[in-house]
Parts: structure tokens; sequence; C-alpha cells
């Protein structure tokens, strides 16, 4: 006989089998119930049903500003989308944007390549300043940018060459109206952007070879050409490492076009270096950015060693961020006021007050044309150029109640954000007058505190974002802003525009992840003075 004893009344009798199974059961399965347990603390945010491994590319148009603001129509200012496998916070609303471009700016103060797939195609991958993680090359780079490359002093160093670009392009134009010929404005635009900022990063070069811009330009439109030619599926889907279509390997060879091209130009200002040292900061030949950048290169006890792919990077950067950005908004604005002759009847009455018709309105204008200054404003505001922007969480945070970890990629829709009825009336028609005086009172659920003239383009209010907000805000503001008030305001004063086969124009936005217009704008410039 068994004597050994089981109380089988007890609560803590097992059998031997059910003690094996439910140590297996434990030790399989406890791991998995932790991670769920930590999981359902964490707190999403809401969004459209995923399919499997594209996630919802299938909802986002080529449009992607637009297609994100319809989603967030749906579900809400802050909602999680899968970009294939990967999570993205999109942010459609100001007061979330003002959570994390201000109020917790250095942790959202990374960025990642918005087409996370192009990177392998990018030979300069890793010496990227526009995506750069927050750390010292981006601290290092910024610093030189706000004090020495784009802003304060510098800048007035390059007046002439904006002057001399902006008188170039009205001359032009003065010719083309003589000879009664239409132009593409887009185009024009683009050159006077290109040669502006080609004069202002290697003028030495450019003016040795006049034709440098253009080639510079050339280069540059080709890689973006290919990378355009990269579809969203190619960018972003399960595919985008196997490069099937080869529309990949063209944008490398492209680079690497581009990479001669640069290391020439490098190696010449090296040798010419001597030549060039004597030369005053005023004169022609005085330091550029890429002596200033050449410089930081040799400087054995730089803060930061710069390498040859960190400069030929930036230029690259500088070129996609401050050409078409700028060119586009012109090309905008201009469109608007064909289409809206009061709006442009009352420009023009203030620049013939102010400037008159003797001379050609310049920079030290500016300040004395408000209703100008609107109207850029609200160009930015309807159509902004640079109208997502990306930030990376560093720190594990709470926002609007929803957890974001390190690492997590963030989309705040700006184009969305200036055109929230909450805050802008009519958000589709062009109004600058809501620049110019306060705004209604509150019936409608406006805020109260609406000081819509008032807002400025340092991003400290997030209802109004066109050059972004914080530490990643665009240190080409000032630069950007000079040349569109000064080109718009000498294309109006200088020219009555036809367009050409019609009486509007048909403001479509371009397909793909920027705001730039789909159709080109084709007009007649017709001089409204005997000559310029
Ligand atoms: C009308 C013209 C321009 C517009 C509308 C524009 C707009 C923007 C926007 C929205 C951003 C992102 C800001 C953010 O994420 O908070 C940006 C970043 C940037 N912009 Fe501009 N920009 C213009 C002109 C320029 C020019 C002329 C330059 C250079 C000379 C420039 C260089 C840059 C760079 C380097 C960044 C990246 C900054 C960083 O990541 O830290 N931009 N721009």
């Amino acid at each position: 006989m068994d004597t050994t004893y089981h109380d089988e009344s007890s609560e803590l009798y097992l059998h031997p089998w059910t003690k094996i199974a439910t140590i297996l059961l434990i030790t399989l399965f406890l791991p998995l119930l932790c991670i769920s347990t930590t999981r359902s603390k964490t707190r999403n945010p809401p969004g459209p049903r995923a399919l499997p491994v594209i996630g919802h590319l299938h909802l986002l148009s080529a449009r992607l500003p637009k297609s994100l603001e319809a989603l967030s129509n749906i579900h809400g200012p802050i909602m999680r989308i899968l970009m294939g496998p990967t999570p993205v916070y999109v942010i459609s609303d100001a007061a979330t944007a003002q959570q994390i471009l201000k109020a917790h700016d250095v942790d959202f103060s990374s960025k990642y390549p918005l087409g996370f797939g192009l990177s392998r195609f990018d030979i300069y991958d890793d010496s990227s300043f526009v995506n750069a993680q927050y750390g010292p090359y981006w601290r290092f780079m910024k610093k030189l940018c706000m004090t020495q490359l784009f802003a304060g002093p510098q800048l007035g160093r390059f007046v002439h060459i904006r002057e001399q670009e902006t008188s170039k392009l009205l001359e032009s134009l003065e010719k083309k109206s003589r000879l009664g010929e239409p132009c593409d404005l887009g185009k024009e635009l683009s050159g006077l952007a290109n040669c502006i900022i080609c004069r202002m990063v290697m003028g030495k070069r450019c003016a040795e070879n006049p034709e440098l811009p253009s080639e510079i330009r050339g280069l540059v439109r080709k890689m973006m050409e290919k990378a355009a030619k990269l579809s969203f599926v190619e960018v972003f889907g399960p595919l985008k490492r196997f490069d099937v279509l080869g529309n990949g390997r063209r944008l490398v060879a492209a680079t690497w076009e581009y990479d001669r091209v640069m290391e020439e130009i490098m190696r010449k200002y090296e040798v010419d270096g001597d030549v060039y040292s004597h030369r005053g900061e005023e004169e022609e030949g005085g330091k550029d950015v890429m002596d200033i950048l050449l410089e930081t290169y040799r400087d054995p006890n730089a803060e930061l060693k710069l390498t040859r792919n960190h400069i030929k990077k930036l230029f690259l950067e500088i070129f996609f961020a401050g050409v078409d950005t700028t060119a586009a908004t012109i090309q905008f604005a201009i469109a608007e006021l064909i289409n809206n002759p009061k709006i442009l009847n009352r420009l023009r009455q203030e620049i013939d007050t102010v400037v008159g018709s003797t001379r050609v309105l310049q920079e030290a204008d500016i300040p004395k044309l408000p209703y100008l200054q609107a109207i850029v404003k609200e160009t930015f505001r309807r159509h902004p150029a640079g109208p997502l922007l990306r930030r990376q969480c560093n720190v594990e945070t709470k926002i609007k109640g929803y957890d974001i970890k390190p690492g997590d990629r963030i989309i705040i829709n700006a184009y969305a954000i200036m055109r929230d009825t909450m805050t802008w009336k009519d958000p589709d028609e062009f109004v600058p007058e809501r620049f110019l005086q306060p705004p209604a009172a509150t019936e409608s659920g406006r805020d109260s505190d609406t000081n819509i003239y008032q807002m400025d383009y340092k991003g400290q209010d997030c209802r109004f974002l066109p050059f972004g907000s914080g530490r990643r805000a665009c240190p080409g503001t000032s630069h950007g802003l000079i040349v569109t008030h000064t080109a718009i305001g000498g294309l109006v004063q200088c020219f009555d525009w036809k367009v050409k086969d019609s009486d509007r124009i048909d403001i479509k936005l371009v397909t793909g992840y920027s705001g730039a217009m789909a159709l080109p704008l084709i007009c007649y410039p017709i001089s409204r003075f005997d000559s310029i």
C-alpha cells in the first residue's frame, strides 16, 4: 500500500504531470505575458486600419500633405500610421505641434530622412545636416549657419549679389516684353534663386566661370529627377531593398557626377587659397561660404572635424532646401496675384506710392510695404514650400496622453495646421488682409487671442509654420524672406502679367512630398515702364 500521504483536499496538492505542465507554461508564456502587459500599458494614438506589410501606404496619395490632412480629419489631430512597417505619428493641430516643437523641443530635435528607403542610394548618407540626429555635428553646423553662413552680417555682405541677380531677371523679362515672348516664370525664378545661392556659396568660381550656376543647377536637377522617379512604394514599401527598376542606381550615378564637379571646385579653392587670402571681406573675391567651410575643414583646432563629404552634402542640401522653395513661393504669389486683380492693384498702389516709378524696389523698401509683407505671409500660409516637418523622439515622452518612445518618428503637417478652420477663416481663400487686421470677434469658436496679424516667421506661434519652429527651424529664413519680398515686389512693380491662352491660372499642387506647383506658369510679361 502506498503509504505516502496525499491530502487530496489540500489546495497545494498537484499531480506531478500537472506540476510539469504548469512549470512549462510559466516558463514559456510568462515573458510573453509580461510583454503584452507592457504593450497594453502603451497608449498609441488612433489611426486607420492597416494592411499587412504595406501598413497604410494604400491610403496615401502622392500629394502627401493633403492625404495626411484628409486622414487626420477622420482620425484626429494626433494619429499613428504605418508607412510600410514603420510607425509614424502625424500631428495636424497647432496645440500638439506646440508641445513637440516648443515645450519638448530638445526631446524632439532629431530628424530622419522622409524617404527612409532613399538613404541606401545616398553616397553621403552619414554626412547629412538636414537629416542629422541632434548631436555634436548638427549643433556645430547650425552654429556655423547662424553665425557665419546665412545670417546677420554675412547676409548683408551678399546684398549686391541679390540686387544684381534680381536686376538681371527683370532685364531679361523686359526683353521678352519688347519681343512679345512668353516666359516660363517658374524656370526663370529657379534660375534667380539658384544663381544667388551659387554666388553666395562659391562666388569666386562663378566669377571665373559664369556658366557654373547653370552647370550646378543641371546636376542638382538630374539628381532630383532620378529621386522623383523612385515611386512611393520603392521608397517606403517592402521591396525598397531590391531597386528592381534600377532608379536607385541611376540616382547614385547622378550623385557621383555632382561629386566629381564639387571635388574639382574644392581643389581649385585650395590651390588658389593664398591668392585670395589677402582680399578684404567686402570685395567680390572676398570670403564666400566655400572659403569658410574649407577653413574649418583645415583648422586642426576646430570644435569638430569636417570632412569633404560634409561640405559636398551641405551644398547639395542648401541647393535642395533653398532654391525650389524660394522659386515656388514667388511663383505662387504671382499666380495668386494674377487670379486676384484687386489684390494686385492694391499692392501696386502701395509700391507706386512708396517707391515710385523712377527706380526699382530694393531690399531697404520692404519694411515700408506692409501690404507686400501680408501677401508674402498669405502665400506662405496657403502654399507652404516645406509642408511637412519631421522630428524624431530622443527621450520617452507623453504627448496628449500618448506614449512616444525614443526613435519614434513624427510628421507635423504644417500644411494642415495653416488651413485649420479653428484658426483660419476661409482657409482656401487668398486673403492677405488677414495679416493686416485683427480678426473679427470669436462667435465661431476661434480663440479670442488670435492676433494673426502679429504672427511672425520664427515659429513662436505654431499656427503659422512656413519655416518650421524650434531648434530645427530653417536657417535660411532671412535669406528666403529677402529674396521672395524683393522679387515679388519687383515683378509687380515692373510688369503686367498676361497668362497664355487663359485669364486664370490653375493652381494645382505637384505630386510628391513638397508643395510645388504642378503646371508650368507660362505668361507674358508686359513692361509698365519704358526701361528698367
Ligand atoms: C522660401 C524659402 C524657404 C522655405 C519656405 C523654407 C522652409 C523650410 C522648412 C519648413 C524647414 C524645416 C523646418 C523644421 O523642421 O522646423 C527648413 C529647413 C531647412 N532649410 Fe529652409 N526654407 C527656405 C529657404 C532656405 C534657404 C535659402 C536655405 C539655405 C540657404 C535653407 C536651408 C535649410 C536647411 C539647411 C534646413 C534644415 C535645418 C535643420 O534640419 O536643422 N532654406 N526650411
